[in-house]
């Protein structure tokens, strides 16, 4: 039993992890299929040993989080996930089971609609205004996102008086709804993102939850959001509501909320299936990612019988589709080296289109999955992308490895400066030690500072960094404030225009505040949400850098290991001179805490 009890625990700390990193970072740090492959894992296990259920296991409740550096909602009706079926035998016993529970026997009517693949928000409208909008957060507490809802073009202000049916606006409408960005401007923000020398997001799903949760409501209006709705939660008017959530949808579009087109009122699971097979097969021609269709029981009468369970409604199903799955050869495997020095293997391929996306690398994160998979270069491989997740190599295809394998060569020295490189993990993590004298730590160190949610230093791209450096024009992230037109005219293809909009974005970004500046440093394990609270808490660069380890190790979100990579970031004298020299008021930064 006590095996059990550590085997469930580890289950949970591992998804409450991925949980962490999806919902507050927007980062997949698994495919969809393990996480979920994991989570029903857990169910299983407190299926058989119930007693082991606690209220706060990830079987058990929504997974999200509000951030505190927004206001927070408290939702008056919670908003819940869905369960997910993959398999049509799933669908009918659910048919069979809610008849049994109705006492009905009649065919179950019910609204299909498309599982849109971004971010879910409730929108309250008073007597037809929008008054505020918030995300789901851990489905009570969301938070307001309500000036960045109303950069939405497609979610009105206002709501039309329906003049068919419904007279006066409703006094009181809360409604649900999906914000998302299409495949398009996906792609167009991923390449904008890159070329401003950031990390792309991995889909359009992380896209879409970090363009609306941005704290400065005018980045999220340069975003391309879109919005469509999916559901009334609460309503208060004059006439009664029809007890059809297809009549209400409509009714809804009738306000002038967006209704995607695709809804469909279906009697019968057999034709519910057929829908499932013709969205299949049009999936790739819609604008926007869908990852799977959401059945819901039609009569509303009949779902607040279903009634609800902690995590999601008895009356709906999300049915998702399968993963998709192809093969492709693998040319070569080169050994890349991080911000922090970790050296990651990445398989370069022979590139092949899985959902529209052209994949040509893909990231194998450690050692270990090269040991796991026993990797050769030339295999054929099976290559997995999870609605618009990153690849993942799944196996390889031993029947076709021919006779002109090579084998992976791991390295034992930094393959970019040659230094010794130290193991851990039982040897599946490699590390350059060799800090900033690594050309290739060095560059992303840079890469880092100047990035959108460090410094924010528009034009500074990884290839001008490459050359940045090479050329020794820079070597510290203070370099970066002493640069001028005379030393940027010597790079290659970077003319006048180029110069005066990066001299300019540098000089913009001398206005920043604390968090930002802290983050940009670099430290390792210090993210945004830390970096936001050493600020609040130290309000000035000097309190942070004399911080002694005790009071460090006492902050939120800042365990023992963090704590101490900060205290030791500030007691070596590069860190340190570099801090100094940034903060010298020759440069002009301009330090301010928000609280
Ligand atoms: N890869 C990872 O690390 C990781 C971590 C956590 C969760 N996840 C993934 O996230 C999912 C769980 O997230 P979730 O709780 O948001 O559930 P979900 O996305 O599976 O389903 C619930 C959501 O569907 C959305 N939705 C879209 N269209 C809808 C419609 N027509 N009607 C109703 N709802 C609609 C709503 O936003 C709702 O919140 C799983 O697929 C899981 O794999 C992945
Ligand atoms: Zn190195």
């Amino acid at each position: 039993m006590k095996f059990v009890k550590q085997k469930i625990q580890k289950l949970r700390k591992k998804l409450r992890h991925w949980e962490y990193l999806y919902y507050t970072k927007n980062e997949s740090a698994v495919s969809d299929e393990k996480y979920d492959a994991m989570l029903e894992k857990l169910n299983q296990l407190e299926q058989i040993y119930p007693h082991l259920i606690t209220e706060s296991s990830p079987t058990q409740r929504i997974g999200g989080v509000s951030q505190y550096n927004f206001k927070k909602i408290h939702h008056k009706v919670p908003m819940l996930s869905l369960n997910s079926i993959v398999a049509s035998f799933q669908l009918l016993s659910f048919d069979k089971r809610i008849k049994i529970k109705l006492h009905a026997n009649h065919v179950m009517s019910y609204c299909c609609e498309l599982k849109i693949d971004g971010v879910a928000v409730s929108l309250l409208y008073k007597e037809g205004k929008l008054i505020y909008a918030a995300t789901r957060g851990d489905g009570k507490i969301g938070e307001d996102v309500t000036e960045n809802i109303s950069t939405i073009r497609s979610v009105p202000m206002c709501l039309k008086i329906d003049s068919n049916k419904y007279g006066k606006l409703p006094y009181l409408l809360e409604i649900r709804g999906e914000v998302f960005i299409s495949k398009l401007c996906f792609l167009k923000l991923n390449k904008i993102t890159i070329q401003q020398g950031n990390k792309p997001f991995s889909n359009a799903r992380n896209a879409a939850s970090g363009s609306l949760r941005q704290l400065d409501p005018s980045v999220t209006a340069t975003r391309p959001l879109s919005f469509y709705c999916y559901g009334i939660s609460n309503y208060c008017g004059e006439k009664e509501l029809p007890d059809s959530h297809w009549e209400r949808l409509q009714l809804c579009e009738n306000w002038g909320l967006p209704i995607n087109n695709y809804i469909r009122l279906i009697s019968g699971v057999n034709k519910v299936l057929e829908y499932y097979s013709y969205i299949k097969t049009i999936r790739s021609n819609l604008e926007f990612n869908i990852d799977g269709i959401v059945i819901k029981v039609n009569s509303c009468t009949y779902q607040s019988k279903l009634g609800y369970g902690s995590r999601a409604p008895h009356w709906a199903l999300a049915y998702k589709f399968p993963s998709a799955v192809s093969s492709a050869k693998v040319d070569n495997v080169i050994f890349q080296v991080g911000r922090t020095g970790i050296i990651t293997p990445i398989a370069y391929l022979e590139p092949i289109v899985i959902s529209d996306v052209t994949i040509r690398k893909v990231n194998m994160h450690n050692i270990n999955e090269v040991k796991r998979l026993g990797l050769m270069i030339g295999d054929i491989v099976r290559i997995q992308r999870s609605g618009d997740v990153i690849p993942k190599i799944v196996e390889v295809i031993l029947s076709e490895r021919t006779d002109h394998v090579k084998t992976i060569e791991l390295p034992r020295f930094c393959p970019v400066c040659g230094s010794r490189i130290k193991t851990w993990h039982n040897q599946s993590i490699l590390r350059c030690t060799a800090g900033l004298s690594c050309l290739a730590q060095r560059k992303a160190t840079l890469e880092h500072f100047v990035s959108k949610k460090a410094m924010n230093i528009y034009g500074m791209g990884n290839k001008i960094i490459d050359q940045l450096v090479n050329q020794g024009l820079i070597f510290t992230s203070s370099d970066v404030f002493r640069l001028n037109k005379n030393k940027l005219l010597c790079l290659e293809g970077f003319g006048l225009e180029n110069i005066e909009r990066l001299l300019r974005s540098i000089e913009d970004s001398k206005k920043i505040t604390l968090a930002r500046f802290i983050y940009a440093l670099g430290i390792y394990g210090v993210g945004e949400t830390v970096a936001s609270n050493l600020a609040i808490v130290y309000k000035t660069i000097e309190n942070l850098a004399a911080a002694d380890l005790q009071s460090l190790s006492n902050l939120k979100y800042v365990g023992p290991i963090i704590a101490n990579n900060i205290y030791h970031f500030f007691r070596n004298p590069d860190n340190l001179k570099n801090v100094q020299d940034l903060i010298d008021p020759a440069i002009g930064i301009q330090l301010h805490v928000i609280t």
